[in-house]
């Protein structure tokens, strides 16, 4: 546990604030959660180690975590900024399938990420599990903020005061927008409630007081916020593209729900603090599952990266900078993982102890100033390596330096063992059982000093594909 203060750069402000805790040793985090009509690549992944990290250091400064990353399984339109179609409806036509089925499908698999990606559980609650809510937050605010029109009931941004301060450049015509809601107001205003279109039906509608539809997106993540973790919440996360649209409009939802109208009180606005992540871009421009073809973890590991790779290819970068993906980064990131599994397998067997001891203080400091320094896990990452070089001292309180830092990190270091780490890609030709089978017979031919028949082994797992790695100061001691 670290009693630092916990400094954190709030997207609000534009500066960098000392946390504290709305309820004494709480802190209450949402994190806007993905919208399950596709699979999620692994820049919104991003997001969420990001998510998981700044709850794990929330936990290890001592307060009792409550986490949410809702799950839009409704009303997120092809257009953020509120146009086009509902993308779960979309994708059902496209797969002939009902939209239930492809939510709960994209939210299993989901799941699995997270897991694949040591995020710690947290409460996932569904938009359409909430829609009476919304229906009654609509109510609450329809008659001083909102207007009817054809599609169905409008929030008028001018009725709140600083409508995208968050965002800081919302102008009347600075977003990207596919086509026009007949019947706006303003062209910043957004859907509270959008009614089905006159002769058509959803999979996905209930009734309201606007006529059969379905809740706006931003409504539905300041309602989950509210009915989960209370006006006002710690912390309210998601990547960067959020700060434009998608927040300020939760946000001036959330100040005609207070009824206070006003931004001046941090409380207004629903969170105290904003955090956003920065994007996961490939040389060719932003990881984006609009553009077709696009990295999935499972890709990832078809082609032999471990999951936690990812995770600390994330970790090396600073949340708030962007992060080019490459195969080699994520080569060397699985490298350096490596390296501090065979570390801590040599504590395998000690008892975690107590972790002061003279010799760790260094690196305990700078882990953390590092993490508590708007969690610069990239510093921290190397105070890690420090600790895990630190000689001739109790395995014990090594154990305990190391469990305590991993805990924030999240990399699973006393779990994995480095065969875990070896992942056979898809597409090879042989087995991984295959291959331990020739190295054992290998290995037996040279105590017998049968080199011929040492040689032949290696040629015959040459050709296919598996180099043999003798002495490699890893042990990997094969790769495909
Ligand atoms: N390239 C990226 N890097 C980091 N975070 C991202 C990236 N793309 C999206 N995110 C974040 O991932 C989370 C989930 O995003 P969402 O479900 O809205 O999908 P999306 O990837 O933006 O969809 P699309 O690519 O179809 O526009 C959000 O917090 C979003 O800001
Ligand atoms: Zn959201």
């Amino acid at each position: 546990m670290s009693n630092t203060p916990l400094q954190l750069f709030n997207s609000l402000t534009r500066s960098i604030e000392t946390f504290a805790p709305v309820h004494p040793g709480e802190a209450r985090v949402y994190s806007c959660g993905p919208t399950v009509y596709n699979y999620q690549h692994i820049g919104n992944m991003r997001a969420y180690v990001f998510a998981d990290t700044l709850g794990r250091t929330l936990q290890w400064k001592g307060l009792k975590l409550t986490h949410v990353i809702n799950i839009t399984d409704v009303g997120h339109l092809t257009s953020d900024a509120d146009e086009g179609e509902d993308k779960m409806e979309k994708m059902a036509a496209r797969q002939g399938k009902s939209a239930w089925d492809i939510a709960k499908f994209y939210q299993e698999d989901f799941e699995q990420d997270l897991a694949r990606l040591n995020v710690q559980p947290k409460a996932h609650p569904r938009a359409t599990e909430y829609v009476d809510e919304m229906i009654a937050w609509g109510k609450k605010v329809a008659d001083k903020h909102c207007y009817e029109c054809e599609s169905g009931l409008y929030f008028d941004i001018t009725t709140v005061e600083d409508y995208g301060r968050l965002a800081r450049a919302v102008t009347e015509d600075g977003e990207s927008r596919i086509d026009s809601v007949a019947g706006k107001r303003n062209n910043a205003d957004f859907a509270i409630w959008r009614r089905t279109p006159a002769g058509e039906t959803r999979q996905m509608e209930w009734d309201s007081p606007w006529g059969k539809g379905a809740p706006g997106w931003h409504l539905e993540c300041s309602v989950m916020g509210e009915k989960l973790l209370g006006f006002p919440f710690d912390i309210h996360t998601g990547g960067i593209d959020h700060r434009e649209i998608h927040h300020p409009n939760e946000i001036a939802q959330n100040q005609a729900f207070c009824g206070c109208g006003g931004l001046s009180e941090a409380a207004n606005s629903g969170a105290r603090m904003w955090m956003h992540n920065n994007f996961l871009v490939e040389r060719s421009g932003k990881m984006s599952k609009s553009s077709g073809e696009f990295l999935r973890l499972q890709l990832l590991l078809d082609k032999g990266y471990h999951p936690l790779a990812y995770r600390m290819m994330c970790l090396q970068a600073h949340y708030r900078s962007e992060l080019e993906f490459s195969w080699d980064g994520l080569g060397a990131a699985l490298t350096r993982l490596k390296r501090m599994v065979m570390q801590a397998e040599r504590l395998a067997d000690a008892v975690a102890g107590d972790p002061s001891h003279q010799k760790f203080v260094p690196a305990l400091e700078k882990f953390d100033a590092a993490m508590s320094d708007d969690l610069n896990t990239a510093i921290a990452l190397t105070a890690l390596e420090e600790a895990l070089a630190v000689k001739k001292v109790d395995a014990g309180i090594k154990r305990a330096v190391i469990e305590q830092m991993d805990s924030v990190l999240g990399l699973n270091l006393f779990d994995l063992a480095r065969t875990d780490l070896r992942i056979r890609p898809k597409d090879a030709q042989i087995t991984s059982e295959e291959i331990e089978e020739a190295i054992a017979r290998r290995k037996a031919a040279r105590v017998e000093k049968d080199f011929a028949t040492s040689d032949a082994i290696r040629d015959e797992l040459s050709a296919k594909g598996v180099e043999l790695m003798d002495g490699d100061p890893l042990g990997w001691e094969w790769k495909l």
